[in-house]
């Protein structure tokens, strides 16, 4: 009988036993199996990552930035090579079936490393010319220790996201993954170290809430870079305000996408139907309020339901899969708890909403890909972040009404808009309050667009040139080539 591995931090550059004795399961949610016995950091561990992260800054922010975009380089190209046991590894954490993976995680992921890799030698401040006898510059420094906290629903591409801008501008980094999802961080750390990165500038330390607490309260440390929930967010950022840190937010939404009469109807659907059953529906940015012109509506639903039906929900290590389960148990009870609120509600469940029992993975969380119609703005379901496989469809009239209905909520990370009038589309964009917007497609996230939200749904901008800035700060110098002015 073969034991259950463990896994344990990785502080120093070394594969490192935690000094508490606590573990937890990492579980498969296809199988339900135990993947690995995860080692939970408590303060000893937490103090001894600041120390090493520390160190390994010392070494790091010394050197050019071209030696840093190197080391990055070389990590992506790495992390090519490895690219089916990324991608594997993250369907057995994460449940999200192989036919993404390889795209969406470990793609990303490269894409992030290549990006900032490229950009590392070219960081930079200013010249300020004030006259003949002076001039001041400015230098981009790095900020020092950054903690980085993933959420468990694309774990490498998170990982990837922020250390990559972190290392890129000199940082050292701690990074927490999720408790559900902790496997591939510990990879990436191993592929950082064999692109040559020094022992102490990436570490990965696991656990739970507790342990993030601590990492971002943590007196040693500088930055934290968060992506989670909105309830966290709060905590994390008032831990930050505590320690006067620099935060970093990528929370929750609950974003509209709003489908014009003369959107082209096959690309609407198809764009609905990412925007909220890929990775079964657990995407922060999803467009989770569908809003269809009414003269569209009823070609709309007949389309969506037919192809969401055709969807093959099973084992995600299969390549014709796409539905997946669902993370956790407690996760799928939550989103058919949904489900069951929005029959109670008076929205019209036209499909889906169920459990599903798939043969051979009688432990698996599957639900089917739920679409509610006849929708009502003031629903829970309208107004509260599921992160589940579950699409409310709202209908609406005009373009000042449905506009109003959009930006009515707390959050603002993302929305979308389908037409192919682009002097609408444009005008529509601009009045929506989202940070990430896109015109006839959705949830596309190429290395340099500017990724994150406003209001409730986060601070700050991932995976591109303004990310540097986050990580960074200025410091300003003043060169005197004159005499001193002195009235004394
Ligand atoms: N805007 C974005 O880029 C993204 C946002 N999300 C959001 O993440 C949420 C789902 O992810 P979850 O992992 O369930 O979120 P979560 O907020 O429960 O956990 C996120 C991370 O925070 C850690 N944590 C928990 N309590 C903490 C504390 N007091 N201090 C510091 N760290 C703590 C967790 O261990 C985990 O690593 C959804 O709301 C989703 O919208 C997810 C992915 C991307």
């Amino acid at each position: 009988m073969t034991s259950t591995p463990e896994l344990p931090l990785f502080i120093g550059g070394r594969a490192t036993p935690s000094a508490s004795q606590d573990r937890f399961a990492n579980i498969n949610p296809a199988t339900g199996e135990v993947l690995a016995m995860v080692h939970e950091a408590d303060k000893r561990d937490v103090d001894a990552a600041v120390v090493a992260a520390q160190a390994g800054f010392r070494e790091w922010s010394a050197l050019p930035g071209m030696a840093r975009g190197r080391v990055l380089l070389r990590a992506a190209a790495l992390m090519r090579e490895r690219r089916d046991e990324l991608a594997e590894t993250e369907v057995r954490d994460t449940g999200k079936p192989i036919s993404e993976t390889p795209f969406a995680d470990v793609d990303s992921a490269i894409d992030a490393l290549e990006f900032y890799g490229g950009l590392a030698a070219d960081i930079k401040g200013d010249h300020l010319d004030l006259g003949s006898t002076a001039f001041a510059y400015t230098r981009r420094e790095p900020l020092g220790v950054c903690v980085g906290i993933g959420a468990w629903n694309y774990p490498l591409q998170i990982a990837a996201w922020k250390s990559a801008p972190a290392l890129a501008t000199g940082n050292a980094m701690i990074f927490k993954p999720s408790e559900l999802t902790p496997t591939n961080a510990m990879k990436l750390a191993e592929i950082y170290q064999q692109a040559g990165l020094p022992d102490g500038v990436f570490n990965v330390v696991h656990g739970r809430s507790e342990t993030g607490h601590l990492l971002a309260s943590h007196p040693g440390v500088n930055k934290i870079s968060f992506t989670g929930s909105v309830p966290t967010g709060r905590k994390v950022f008032g831990d930050a305000a505590a320690g006067l840190k620099q935060a970093t937010l990528e929370l929750g939404g609950k974003s509209p996408l709003i489908i014009f009469s003369d959107a082209q109807l096959s690309n609407a659907v198809s764009a609905a139907m990412n925007a909220n059953f890929y990775s079964m529906g657990e995407v922060c940015s999803n467009g989770t309020r569908v809003f269809v012109h009414e003269d569209l509506h009823a070609d709309f639903m007949a389309l969506l339901k037919a192809r969401t039906e055709a969807m093959t929900i099973g084992d995600p290590m299969d390549p014709t899969t796409r539905v997946g389960p669902l993370i956790s148990k407690a996760h799928r009870d939550r989103v058919l708890e949904y489900v069951r609120l929005g029959i109670e509600e008076g929205a019209y469940l036209v499909t889906g909403g169920e459990p599903v029992n798939v043969p051979g993975f009688e432990d698996g969380n599957f639900v089917s890909p739920a679409i509610f119609d006849a929708c009502q703005d003031d629903m829970r379901i309208c107004k509260e972040e599921i992160f589940g496989p579950v699409m409310s469809v709202l209908t609406f009239r005009e373009e000042e009404e449905v506009v109003e209905r959009a930006n009515a909520t707390e959050f603002g990370l993302a929305a979308g808009v389908f037409t192919q009038n682009l002097t609408l589309a444009h005008r529509v964009v601009a009045r929506l309050q989202a940070g990430s917007c896109w015109i006839n497609n959705y949830n596309l996230t190429p290395a340099g667009v500017p990724f994150g939200g406003i209001r409730q749904s986060g601070i700050g901008r991932e995976n591109c040139r303004e990310t540097l800035d986050h990580f960074t700060q200025v410091k300003s110098v003043y060169v005197e080539l004159g005499d001193v002015e002195c009235d004394y």
